[in-house]
């Protein structure tokens, strides 16, 4: 029977640090590995890329630096984000930096030592793994990214841009350009470096595109409660949270991978020679890049890195750094950057000078964000162009109620006041519907309901993203995004021919569409219907057609992003869903049937027709397979991956909106205000409308107790309370 029904009590403490302290083993003493012995075996590794040249994809770096003989890092902000291309199926992540890049290469250079060690280690007879005991080894300063003083003043008002001295004891701790952390222990192959790619029974794991076409391919399966610009809500989400970086060329072009080359910065995936859905021989996928798992760069498995702030802090609003905020603002009243939206006299977001996306010309343009991937799709866009015209609402208003602040005062304050009411609305409104109120509860993840502060932070827990959470657990929502979208005008009415969602990935033209109504039309559809329904099914268009290419000889490459999702799982070495299931407090499977608590018995046997054992499930295909928890979206494994992880977010965050007092806290009677909008409110407030849902993540149903109401019966944050 599935239990996925009843109420989980998962496990709450879920972080692993790498370490050998319970070995307290002295390799000094044992193999006379000492501080000189690594610092020779770096040198070495840098003269031999030194001596390699050009071909090797670190020289550049290097040689460019190489009076001191290492990559150097930019400790300035680092932006200038090359605006996104849409380079041919390459995964869009090209946002590295030049500190981005040179992390990436002291690290690639750190698992070279380590990879050296361990084999020095092995086959010795040594009571321990030779693997664990690296990690009681550290690269010297002069080798590691992370040894730069970073100094902070405790009494700011206003959080930094790139998330530096949100923690006063760990500055680096949510700050962009840093490792992920890990939930469990590292599953690669050779525990360091190598992709997971075995079974347990010996043999290759499923190659990814066959599990994506014979259990992951479209069904066009409707939700019955959540709306469209749920998972869309979740994706802008996203973009403020996680940002892996990809292995670029020093030049920051992302590596490039065709079949079957020998890089190894590359993982394409060989396509089964039956695949008619799509004919290629193979996908093109590239690694992300390397990091040090920890900022003291201890030896040993490969971590990423994040190339965000983890807080829920706006970045995708405001950018990383303090130089990419600047591009996007004004500097007049405090506002944000914008273009004249062409169907009414509201905003858009500002257009780009780049030309990355498809179709465009002298009217139609790509769109300018705090985050590279804000034209990824129209929907995402939506979402970016609705927080714009909220910030700057909120400036103009903040410039009435007070006169004699000037633009720095005015666009600090409306951007914290922005930033509180996203933490609002995502704690308050979107994660009880996809964990469920109950998951939230126990992670004690919902916000107070009386005037009070909350004092739950606690500066001892790591914020930072983990790579089970941002590989697998959170594109949860791919599964959500339907085939099509509606356009909606302000009075609920239909205006004209759904899209098509692969029309707008990469593809303005509709923002720029006034007949059809522009990006105003599509948000609107989005709150009017249904999303598409949890499973492991994705569309069409994600699976087969996503950044599709023609190529001059008429054949056509695209990208799979189930596919993608699975080996960027594999590429991280993430463990399966056994393991990250058990981990949860859910009980191990020892057999497919087994499973059947969690994944209902016809989705336990596709499971069981592509992995030859129960312990090979990538943990994608097998979270999203389970049957949702009580009253959420996803299932048992998921949930507990989400809640931990905005746990973590919450209570590591020291600008959490809703702690106090400090110097930098709302007053009660702010946080008050800040607690009265809602996502719906927001529509509102910048959208040609009247009625809408009370709860924006869900239909406008009667039946679900969520029928349109006229906009002026929803509370409204009264800004008279920033009065000074
Ligand atoms: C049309 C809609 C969408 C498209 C075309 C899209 C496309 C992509 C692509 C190409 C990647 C990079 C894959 C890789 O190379 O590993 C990605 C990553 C990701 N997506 Fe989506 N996505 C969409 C919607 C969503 C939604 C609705 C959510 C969540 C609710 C989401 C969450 C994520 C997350 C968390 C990542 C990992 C990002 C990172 O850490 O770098 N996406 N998506
Ligand atoms: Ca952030």
């Amino acid at each position: 029977r599935l239990i996925s029904k009843l109420n989980y009590s998962f496990n709450h403490n879920l972080d692993y640090t790498p370490n050998n302290q319970n070995k307290s083993i002295d390799l000094n003493k044992l193999t006379g590995i000492n501080n000189e012995t690594i610092k020779n075996l770096f040198e070495e590794t840098i003269n031999s890329i030194l001596n390699e040249g050009p071909s090797n994809r670190l020289w550049n770096l290097f040689s460019e630096s190489n009076k001191s003989r290492h990559a150097r890092q930019s400790n300035q902000n680092f932006v200038n984000v090359s605006p996104l291309k849409v380079q041919a199926l390459v995964q869009i992540a090209s946002q590295s930096s030049p500190e981005s890049r040179a992390i990436d290469a002291q690290s690639t250079i750190g698992l070279s030592v380590s990879a050296n060690l361990a084999k020095r280690l092995e086959g010795k007879n040594f009571d321990f793994n030779a693997v664990d005991a690296l990690a009681g080894l550290t690269a010297s300063n002069e080798f590691c990214p992370f040894k730069t003083n970073i100094n902070c003043n405790p009494n700011d008002r206003f959080q930094t841009f790139d998330g530096s001295c949100n923690n006063l004891q760990q500055p680096w701790l949510g700050k962009t350009n840093t490792p992920y952390k890990r939930y469990h222990k590292p599953a690669y192959d050779d525990k360091l470096n190598s992709p997971r790619s075995s079974s347990v029974l010996g043999g290759e794991l499923p190659n990814p595109r066959a599990i994506s076409r014979l259990i992951m391919s479209d069904n066009s399966e409707f939700d019955k409660v959540m709306s469209h610009i749920t998972p869309f809500f979740g994706q802008f989400l996203a973009h403020d949270i996680t940002s892996v970086a990809i292995s670029t060329e020093s030049s920051g072009k992302i590596v490039d991978c065709p079949c079957n080359n020998g890089n190894p910065s590359c993982m394409s995936i060989n396509f089964p020679s039956n695949d008619n859905a799509l004919r290629m021989s193979c996908m093109r996928f590239t690694r992300s890049s390397a990091a040090f798992s920890t900022f003291d760069c201890r030896l040993g498995h490969r971590e990423q890195l994040n190339l965000l702030t983890s807080f829920i802090d706006g970045t995708q609003i405001y950018g990383p750094s303090t130089s990419r905020s600047n591009e996007l603002r004004s500097f007049q009243g405090g506002q944000l950057r914008s273009s004249p939206s062409i169907v009414n006299n509201r905003q858009n977001l500002p257009h780009a000078q780049d030309g990355s996306c498809r179709g465009t010309n002298e009217q139609v343009k790509c769109f300018a964000g705090g985050e590279g991937r804000v034209n990824e799709n129209l929907g995402l866009t939506g979402m970016h162009t609705l927080f714009l015209r909220e910030h700057n609402r909120i400036a103009t208003e903040l410039s009435r109620i007070n006169p004699q602040w000037d633009d720095e005062r005015l666009f600090s304050e409306a951007r914290k006041i922005v930033i509180g009411i996203l933490q609002h609305i995502v704690y308050h409104e979107w994660l009880p519907i996809i964990i469920g109120w109950n998951t939230a509860a126990m992670f004690d993840l919902v916000p107070l309901n009386n005037k009070r502060y909350y004092n739950g932070y606690n500066p001892n827990i790591n914020p930072s993203l983990s790579g089970e959470f941002a590989t697998a657990a959170f594109r949860f929502g791919h599964t959500l995004i339907r085939s099509q979208i509606k356009k909606f005008d302000g009075n609920g009415r239909e205006t004209s021919d759904a899209l098509n969602i692969f029309d707008i990935i990469f593809r303005p033209a509709e923002a720029f569409n006034a007949t059809n109504g522009g990006i105003d039309s599509l948000v609107l559809g989005l709150l009017n219907e249904a999303a598409s329904k949890y499973d492991a099914n994705v569309a069409d268009a994600l699976q087969n057609r996503l950044f599709e290419v023609k190529l001059g000889d008429g054949t056509v490459i695209a990208v799979d992003l189930a596919a993608t999702n699975i080996n960027r799982g594999r590429d991280h070495g993430i463990p399966s869903y056994n393991t990250i299931r058990e981990k949860c407090g859910i009980k191990k499977a020892a057999s497919f049937q087994d499973l059947s608590d969690t994944i209902k018995p016809e989705k336990v046997s596709l499971l069981a027709s592509v992995y030859k054992h129960v312990d090979d499930i990538d943990l994608y295909p097998g979270g999203l397979s389970e049957t949702p928890v009580n009253g959420g979206v996803v299932g048992p494994t998921f949930a507990c991956l989400i809640a931990n992880q905005f746990r973590d977010l919450k209570k590591g965050d020291r600008f959490y909106y809703e702690n106090g007092p400090s110097s930098s806290a709302f007053t009660l009677d702010q946080l008050n205000e800040i607690k009265k909008v809602s996502i719906s409110r927001v529509v509102c407030n910048n959208f040609e409308i009247n009625m809408i849902q009370p709860n924006g993540f869900m239909q406008p149903l009667s039946s679900l107790n969520n029928a349109k109401i006229l906009c002026n019966w929803l509370p409204q944050m009264n800004l008279s309370k920033w009065k000074e």
